[in-house]
């Protein structure tokens, strides 16, 4: 029987806001993710859903256009009673922060919805903007009064990224709390909306078999990785300007590495979840401009195959600057200072267009202390990993050391693996169900906290500096459809380790 916090509870009535709502995370994740709630009965009974965009068009317009992303990109075949059910509601509201106006006409168009639908003026606005209007969009709710409490709640659902470096993430923070509190903003990550991410806390802390061996004692390294074979497509222009780093590590990368790394929380909430893996952000080691160099390893792809598709280099892709130097590979060494992991290097990689697709955390144990079977140095031995599989193979993998039947003693490495979908059938999902949710009932457990961000942001900033002021030197190339740049296996080589095998 499955235990725990399982009550899944109606949110409170509310209107659900959504600017940039004729964008593509708006229709492929945001309103796919609304019916599913749907679907599951999980939205509020009294709900106002409202698209803003800055060229105003008839509701049924934009309803189409959502119904027709969501015949595409829905995760389950669409019932027209749930989408009609939760599609009735919309109502499309013309504004544009650089006509502060609209935002007026807003303010009262959105205060007449909600009496009308009696919602008790509770309202979530979420930016699925560029991030560039982030700042803007939220001041004008602030000084139109749309984010004053009322005795209502007022919720800011923020994308990501969250800054492009420390200085702009501090920025952000710091304006946006001028305008609403802290708990009031759910900072985005969709890897938090992630089962397998989740499963990271309960694996660590509803089983009491891992923490006596989960530190400097019996691990010997980390490694976590983000491989995708999906090349920058259409998006040069946003990637051009951003590159790996900034694309994946100080969020998507961290949130593995915060919940792998984190001290026990002292309660499942949002406060000391999210104390404890701000603290455990803030203690990876500042490393000089020398040091950032040497413990990383920057690429950016060239052509190549990756099974049926041809991938172009990188350079040649629209509005990709023609001599860029944007990584679209990065691995890093990174180390935590503290008692847990002193001298636990944590070695992070993430990159596109490379020949496997896979996202894992690999926990390396130390090898057995001494070669007992003489028939095998412990070098020859297989290694002790235990896999926390993200995707695309869900579940968790150990692998240890067996002997082979027979009558000599003859040892070879086993891999015991719990698959999710041998388990649970789950429902389908987007991945931003449960965040969604969340937002609705005020859970920000899986939110990011200002000073994780700014933790985040603060452990690569020394990376960003150095490859700026580096340029094209030591920026390596690797083949669309290889394993990325041969340097990555020297940055482990060195430490006389090696990164786990992913075929
Ligand atoms: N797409 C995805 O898969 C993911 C996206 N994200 C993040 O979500 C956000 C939205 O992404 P995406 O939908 O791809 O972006 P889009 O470029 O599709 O933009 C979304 C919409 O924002 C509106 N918009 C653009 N500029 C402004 C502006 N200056 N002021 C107000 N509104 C503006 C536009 O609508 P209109 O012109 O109608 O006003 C546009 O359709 C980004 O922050 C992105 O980083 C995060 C994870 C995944
Ligand atoms: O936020 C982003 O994430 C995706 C990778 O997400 P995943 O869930 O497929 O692992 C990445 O492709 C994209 O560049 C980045 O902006």
């Amino acid at each position: 029987m499955a235990v725990g916090q399982t009550a899944q509870k109606k949110p409170d009535p509310c209107s659900f806001v959504i600017f940039g709502v004729t964008g593509d995370l708006a229709h492929r994740l945001v309103v796919p993710a609304l019916y599913n709630l749907a679907a599951s009965d999980l939205l509020p009974e009294r709900f106002c859903l409202v698209g803003v965009a800055r060229k105003g068009m008839t509701d049924d317009k934009l309803r189409d256009s959502l119904m027709k992303g969501l015949r595409e990109f829905a995760t389950q075949p669409v019932d027209d009673a749930v989408s009609l059910r939760l599609l009735q509601c919309l109502t499309c509201i013309e504004a544009d922060p650089k006509d502060p106006p609209s935002f007026d006409a807003m303010s009262k168009q959105l205060a007449e919805l909600e009496a009308a639908r009696n919602t008790g003026g509770n309202r979530l606005f979420y930016l699925a903007t560029p991030p560039n209007a982030f700042l803007p969009i939220s001041r004008e709710l602030g000084r139109t009064g749309m984010l004053a409490e009322n005795g209502a709640w007022r919720r800011l659902v923020v994308e990501k990224p969250f800054g492009t470096d420390l200085v702009s993430a501090r920025a952000l923070n710091s304006e946006l709390l001028k305008l609403v509190d802290e708990h009031e903003i759910y900072r985005i990550d969709h890897y938090l909306g992630k089962e397998t991410v989740q499963n990271i806390l309960v694996l660590r802390f509803a089983n009491g078999m891992f923490e006596p061996i989960w530190n400097r004692n019996h691990i010997d390294h980390v490694q976590i990785t983000v491989n995708e074979q999906l090349g920058v497509g259409h998006r040069g222009s946003f990637y051009d300007q951003t590159g790996a780093l900034r694309d994946m590590v100080p969020n998507h990368l961290f949130q593995l590495l915060s919940l792998v790394a984190m001290e026990p929380p002292i309660r499942f909430d949002a406060h000391s979840v999210r104390a404890e893996k701000a603290d455990v952000l803030s203690a990876i080691q500042a490393q000089s401009e020398a040091e950032a160099l040497r413990n990383s390893v920057r690429g950016q792809y060239l052509a190549g195959r990756i099974g049926d598709s041809q991938i172009e280099d990188y350079r040649k892709i629209e509005d990709v600057a023609a001599g860029s130097t944007t990584e679209t590979y990065a691995a890093l060494k990174l180390i935590i200072d503290n008692w847990r992991w002193a001298g636990v290097p944590f070695y992070l990689r993430t990159g596109k267009a490379l020949g496997v697709k896979r996202t894992e955390v690999a926990i390396k144990f130390k090898q057995a202390p001494f070669a007992m079977f003489n028939c095998t140095p412990v070098e020859a031995l297989a290694q002790n990993y235990l896999v926390i599989g993200v995707a695309p193979n869900e579940g968790i993998a150990l692998q240890f050391n067996t002997k082979v039947p027979g009558p000599s003693i003859l040892i070879d490495g086993v891999e015991m693996k719990f698959r999710y979908k041998d388990y649970f059938k789950a429902e389908p999902s987007t991945g931003y169900e449960t965040l969604i949710y969340d937002c609705m009932i005020g859970d920000n457990i899986l939110f990011q906290r200002a000073d994780s961000v700014e933790a985040g942001w603060k452990a690569v900033q020394p990376f960003i500096d150095a490859w700026k002021k580096a340029g094209a030197e030591g920026l390596q190339t690797y083949k669309a459809g290889s394993e990325g740049p041969e340097d990555a296996n020297e940055l482990l080589r060195r430490d006389g380790r090696s990164w786990r095998k992913l075929g």
